[in-house]
């Protein structure tokens, strides 16, 4: 037998080699992607394993690293200062003992984010969601903390735990904590509500005295404009940009025709003409937008889904929200209700004319009535909050999928929803795109699906090689600063029957 305690068990005093003419080391990040090993195959896949190596917050490098170290626990914080707020104008004491109960649950969470806590179960708070949310937590991330789980998982698991501060209350259950803000935002984006309403709020009227291919040709030159408004309109979103001046946002929300040309040099991964194409296709069709952030961006987006119904497009655009506050900034139907109702009643904007308001007036009417008409129609299917990716959503959700395979296109908006696409993880920059999202891509019946995203976080694909590269020596901070793009069209297998397993 062996004896532990022999000095020969001993590791031996360490040996000091001069390797100085080996290769320099490579870093952990680019050992992993260089890997041959990825793409993992698809039976190797799973949350906590993407096809390619996972974002995760002690990955030092990334901006997975700052967000869960610092922007979680100040956009808490800031959550924490907006609930005070509201107790402040409270009078009724048991709603008040209420609301302090549930400060309570945010400071035991904001403990757990700043201790690196292990990811509980959510408690029963006798929503849909929860036998999925801890299905998930059990099967993939028993054991581990805020830091070492996926990015992804991590980040929205937070968000989860958060609505549970509320669901767990007598009479603030559907309290969200960001509306405020998101009201906000809006209410300070005067120039650009007012330059887009300014000229879309007149029905659009035929030239009848164009030929059908000149007509066409102006529909197609108006929607690669209008596709670069509803783009950029999402580089505003409140989680980064919390503490911009009104001059800063107005220089973002730039939508004048120069601006937009020159914008276009910043789109790194660009299919918008082949988009163009595909859409002028369409007549009388189905396109939904998987939302991103309230105020101005959803804005954005009503203007272009009013122009895709009067040109004949659509008869119909459906918007997917969220169905509880999330990733502070995205959609829910309050966000919706509200920017409808205000741009009809409400008074935001001190300075604008009496013109100007009647713009926004006529176009919340029409709006409103696209509504009443079924012509638009926002859902909130609850698998849009769960830490799932899309490379989930033919499994978790059929139905979803079943229903989105009816659509002539899917638009997905944003930063968030191009990680959840993409699985969240670290694939080659020329990663094509329809391999990159998956089954999403590949599943019979899957819908043609476009990403319209102002990069905001590490997650890069479908770019030509080579510029990814340049960007990362000239500008570190190109992946997270909002200022490129990408607009990536995958074709789907929409004549093809969806399947599921039995
Ligand atoms: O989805 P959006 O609004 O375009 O961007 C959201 C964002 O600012 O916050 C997310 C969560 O931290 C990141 O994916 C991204 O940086």
């Amino acid at each position: 037998m062996s004896n532990p305690n022999h000095p020969s068990a001993k590791p031996p005093a360490k040996v000091q080699l001069n390797l100085g003419n080996l290769p320099p080391k490579m870093n952990p990040a680019d050992i992993k992607a260089n890997s041959s090993q990825y793409p993992r195959t698809p039976s190797r896949v799973n949350p906590n394993n993407p096809p390619w190596p996972a974002y995760r917050g002690y990955h030092e490098y990334s901006f997975a690293h700052a967000t869960m170290g610092v922007r979680l626990p100040t956009i808490l914080g800031k959550a924490i200062d907006d609930v005070w707020k509201t107790l402040n104008e409270q009078s009724d004491e048991e709603r008040i003992i209420d609301l302090i109960n549930c400060i309570h649950r945010m400071e035991d969470l904001m403990n757990d984010l700043q201790n690196n806590a292990k990811l509980r179960p959510i408690a029963d708070d006798g929503a849909g969601d929860v036998a999925l949310w801890n299905k998930e937590i059990a099967k993939f991330f028993r054991g581990k903390d805020f830091m070492n789980a996926p990015w992804l998982f991590a980040e929205a698991f937070k968000y989860r735990r958060l609505r549970e501060c509320f669901s767990l209350s007598k009479f603030w259950v559907d309290y969200d904590v960001f509306f405020r803000q998101k009201c906000d935002t809006f209410s300070r984006s005067s120039q650009a509500v007012f330059e887009l309403s300014t000229r879309f709020s007149q029905p659009r009227q035929a030239d009848s005295s164009l030929s059908e291919a000149e007509i066409a040709e102006k529909n197609k030159l108006l929607f690669l404009e209008l596709t670069q408004v509803c783009l950029w309109g999402n580089s505003t979103d409140l989680s980064l940009l919390i503490d911009m001046t009104e001059e800063d946002i107005k220089k973002l929300q730039s939508t004048g025709g120069d601006h937009l040309a020159a914008t276009e040099k910043n789109i790194l991964g660009n299919n918008l003409h082949k988009l163009a194409d595909y859409v002028m296709t369409i007549k009388g069709g189905r396109i939904d937008f998987v939302l991103d952030n309230a105020g101005f961006e959803l804005y954005c987006d009503l203007v272009y889904a009013d122009w895709l119904i009067q040109s004949g497009t659509c008869s119909k655009v459906i918007f997917h929200g969220k169905k509880i506050a999330w990733f502070v900034s995205d959609v829910t139907k309050k966000d919706w209700d509200w920017l409808l109702n205000t741009c009809v009643y409400g008074q935001l904007f001190e300075n604008a004319t009496d013109g100007e308001m009647d713009t926004l007036r006529t176009m919340g009417h029409r709006w409103k009535q696209y509504e009443k008409e079924g012509k638009w129609k926002y859902e909130a299917h609850p698998f849009w909050c769960t830490g799932y990716t899309f490379w989930d959503l033919h499994s978790e959700a059929p139905d979803l999928f079943q229903y989105l395979s009816e659509a002539d296109l899917v638009i997905f908006k944003g930063d968030l929803n191009h990680r959840k696409l993409t699985y969240d993880c670290h694939a080659p920059l020329d990663t094509p795109f329809q391999m990159a999202i998956g089954p999403l891509a590949s599943e019979p019946g899957a819908p043609p699906v476009c990403s319209l995203r102002t990069i905001k976080s590490d997650v890069v694909v479908g770019i030509p090689p080579g510029v990814g590269e340049k960007l990362d020596e000239e500008e570190p901070g190109w992946k997270i600063s909002g200022k490129y793009a990408v607009v990536l069209l995958s074709e789907g297998r929409p004549g093809d029957k969806p399947q599921y397993a039995s």
